[in-house]
């Protein structure tokens, strides 16, 4: 199928008002689209079909999903093409500034507490666009960002979001599986190397730690690499993955995934703690950002599961950012600000030629 095609499909299925996917995993050029053919709600809890998930950070259990059963399933290998990247400026609204940065301020006075570590704090950034337009938006997602999981995804009940995530939930292949510890965050350095401070380490050592102890009682076997750095985009990241053995008997991939979820990297640690923070002062719902996406098939025993970072939600001509970062006892606030206004350009890019 050519791209022209392809691309009046997804027009046409929006314009419908029809659930639809279109997804590329990190590495790969080939775009999977599962085209809904009517405007069923699907929802799934053994995660057992082969289908795309979508949960939103508030999982109890039950996640959206296209399944590919039911709809056109299209795959399409993308062309070649690197696009450039412009630094897009947005304003920079101080009473914003001013409500992100006591919040900040206000996740770290409650970690020197003491019953909290690590909380991960969060704001929507909402961009007016001249005019949204799908098919632009499918080449920019699809060609910008190739080491994410880049998708956009549409269902009357959700709305359009579309993302380009650095950050594996799990990847389960029969009983192995892989996760990443991701945090700490810098701006590219234009050598290519990034030095992480003691804080930046710290920090994402409460990551590693969360998710190896979580894994621990679903798991046989339990391996942790050494620490890297991981581009995504414009920004940088500590990396360290975590690999496995699942137990047969306890561990269904839901379990796993509510085992996981959300994710030091997203909501802090100790968890509930962390959670009853952000539910508490971070002001707004957080709904799919921070929730996890992907594939997933039991009849070839594989998932490919993200958490849905670096996203927006698009309505209208209007576009909302969701950015964030981990907050610690050492964090400084107005570093806090800058790492989400880094943040956005990864979206900011994707929609640059309808600003
Ligand atoms: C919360 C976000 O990112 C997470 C927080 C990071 C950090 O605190 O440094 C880094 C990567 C992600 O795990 C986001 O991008 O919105």
């Amino acid at each position: 199928m050519d791209q022209a095609l392809l691309l009046s499909k997804l027009n046409d299925h929006y314009n419908r008002t029809l659930p639809f996917i279109a997804f590329k995993l990190p590495y790969s050029d080939i775009v999977f689209c599962y085209l809904q053919k009517d405007a069923t709600v699907h929802t799934t809890t053994t995660f057992k079909e082969e289908s795309f998930i979508f949960a939103p950070f508030a999982f109890n259990g039950t996640a959206h999903c296209i399944p590919s059963e039911g709809s056109e399933v299209i795959k399409y290998e993308m062309p070649k093409e690197i696009l450039k990247q412009i630094p897009v400026s947005v304003k920079e609204d101080p009473t914003e500034k001013a409500r992100y940065t006591k919040l900040v301020t206000e996740a770290i006075d409650k970690i020197k507490t003491g019953n909290v570590h690590k909380i991960v704090v969060s704001r929507p950034q909402e961009v007016r666009l001249k005019t949204f337009d799908l098919s632009l938006l499918f080449e920019r997602i699809m060609h910008l960002y190739p080491t994410a999981l880049s998708y956009i995804w549409y269902h009357p009940e959700t709305g359009l979001w579309s993302g380009a995530s650095p950050e594996v939930l799990i990847y389960t292949e029969g009983t192995s599986f892989t996760t990443m510890a991701l945090a700490g965050t810098q701006k590219v350095n234009k050598n290519g190397i990034n030095h992480w401070s003691a804080k930046e380490h710290e920090e994402q050592q409460f990551v590693t730690d969360a998710i190896t102890t979580s894994l621990q009682k679903i798991t046989a076997v339990l391996k942790v690499s050494k620490t890297t750095t991981h581009r995504a985009g414009t920004v940088a990241h500590l990396r360290t993955d975590i690999t496995g053995i699942l137990k047969n008997s306890t561990a269904t991939l839901p379990k796993v995934c509510s085992v996981l979820h959300p994710t030091p990297a997203v909501c802090g640690t100790p968890r509930d703690n962390a959670r009853n923070f952000i539910q508490n002062k971070e002001g707004y719902d957080r709904s799919f950002y921070t929730g996890f996406l992907g594939p997933v098939c039991e009849q070839e025993k594989s998932s490919n599961l993200f958490v849905n970072l670096r996203c927006m939600k698009i309505a209208d001509d209007v576009a909302t950012l969701y950015v964030g970062g981990g907050i610690t006892r050492s964090s400084v606030a107005e570093h806090e600000w800058e790492e989400t206004r880094n943040k956005l350009q990864t979206m900011l890019q994707v929609l640059a030629p309808m600003l």
